[in-house]
């Protein structure tokens, strides 16, 4: 990094200005910068880099040092981040890069330039069982790359990450960490006998024991994460997978037949109109409700949402999580088994949910856990397995 020349860290930043007046946060990031590369082509690929790096570094800051310059969040933000920095090394040569991450925020206190309960605006509304301080620094940590292999293929995707010299880490027997930014799209031989999900995600499985051949729904299955990996345990099960959108479960059939799994059924259903004229009066033996949510538990993936996000939607996704826990519940066999989940790290679309699920719809609570990925690298999401009384 030291070949990098005062014009060229001059340069990159001006792209980072560039990308950054462009985005009005009403859309994913990652979007906007595909549409931003397209029409910069100017940009090669090491330009595109820098610029996704600042942007998101930068994304990380949240509302901190907001009192500052754009350009003085960026080197603070590249400080925090980064163990190596032309920018931080030209601008602010005397701080020291290699401290850690808590030594950096206390240095920065002590500068009287962050405030660490600043960066997070949204953390009153946190979940009690998450950590704030620990959740907010964990902020300036990029997630990993988590893959579940399907039972049985272990030794068969060791070899190949062995043999193509990749970075891994086994966490359980069939889930990996990866470095963020593996590549394996070329890998053909890996297409459906791996799933890119997150680990949290992978361990939302500990709540959806099923007995062989029951009949299952799940009632928010998007493009199947969750479904697949409850069928790679239960593989006797008779699913239904159902969503609002079409277009996401034929992502689904592809990846179902990627993985050979035929035997399922497919709806379309919106869960906060009648379901009867689709599902008629069918009873489930358990179902999975993994309900749409703030995603606030994945903005370690997505951190524009700390400055874009607005707070009212956490009340819209409560109502609208309650709403469908009721209508779903109509579908549930007594003493049979509902298991909520969200990948968000606020109280009301967690807890307050399954009170209101407990108390409203007649459930006992049987198990749940706020699964802390900020310590792990991965993202935080919330699971509840609930029993219909
Ligand atoms: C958190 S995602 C589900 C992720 C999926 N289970 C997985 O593991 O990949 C929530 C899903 O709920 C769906 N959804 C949102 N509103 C809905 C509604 N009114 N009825 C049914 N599904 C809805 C969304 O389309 C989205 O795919």
């Amino acid at each position: 990094m030291s070949d990098f020349s005062e014009k060229r860290v001059q340069q990159q930043i001006r792209n980072f200005e560039r990308a950054m007046d462009g985005y009005e946060g009403n859309e994913p990031f990652a979007r906007y910068l595909t549409s931003f590369f397209k029409l910069n082509k100017q940009m090669g690929s090491k330009d595109r880099k820098w610029t996704s790096r600042l942007c998101y570094n930068y994304f990380r800051l949240g509302k901190g040092a907001t009192q500052l310059s754009q350009q003085k969040r960026l080197i603070i933000a590249e400080y925090l981040c980064e163990t190596e920095s032309p920018f931080v090394a030209l601008f602010e040569p005397d701080w020291n890069l290699s401290l850690s991450l808590e030594e950096k925020i206390a240095f920065l206190k002590k500068l009287e330039l962050l405030e660490l309960d600043t960066i997070f605006p949204f953390k009153n509304y946190l979940s009690s069982a998450i950590d704030q301080v620990d959740f907010i620094q964990n902020q300036f940590l990029q997630p990993d790359l988590f893959i579940r292999i399907r039972k049985g293929k272990e030794k068969f995707v060791k070899a190949i990450f062995e043999a193509e010299q990749i970075g891994y880490k086994f966490i359980t027997e069939q889930t990996v960490a990866l470095a963020n930014g593996t590549s394996l799209q070329r890998f053909k031989d890996l297409d459906g006998v791996i799933e890119v999900q997150d680990l949290s995600s992978q361990r939302t499985l500990e709540f959806m024991d099923a007995l062989p051949k029951e009949n299952w729904w799940d009632a928010c299955a998007a493009s199947g994460g969750k479904a697949l990996l409850f069928l790679d345990k239960h593989p006797t099960i008779n699913l239904l997978v159902s969503d609002v959108r079409m277009s996401i479960l034929r992502n689904l059939d592809e990846r179902f037949e990627r993985a050979g799994i035929k035997a399922y059924r497919k709806k379309i259903v919106d869960l906060t109109k009648d379901t009867t004229p689709i599902l008629g009066a069918e009873l489930f033996d358990g179902i999975i409700l993994d309900a749409p949510c703030t995603g606030s538990g994945t903005w370690g993936r997505s951190p524009e949402n700390m400055s874009y996000f607005n707070a009212k939607k956490i009340d819209e996704f409560a109502t609208l999580q309650k709403e469908i826990a009721k209508n779903v519940s109509l579908h549930l066999k007594v003493g049979k088994p509902l298991v909520y989940i969200t990948c968000s790290v606020f109280e009301k679309e967690n807890e307050e949910v399954i009170a209101y699920i407990q108390k409203e719809l007649g459930y006992s609570l049987h198990s749940y856990k706020v699964l802390k990925g900020y310590y792990e690298k991965a993202d935080s999401m919330f699971v509840a397995r609930l029993i219909k009384l």
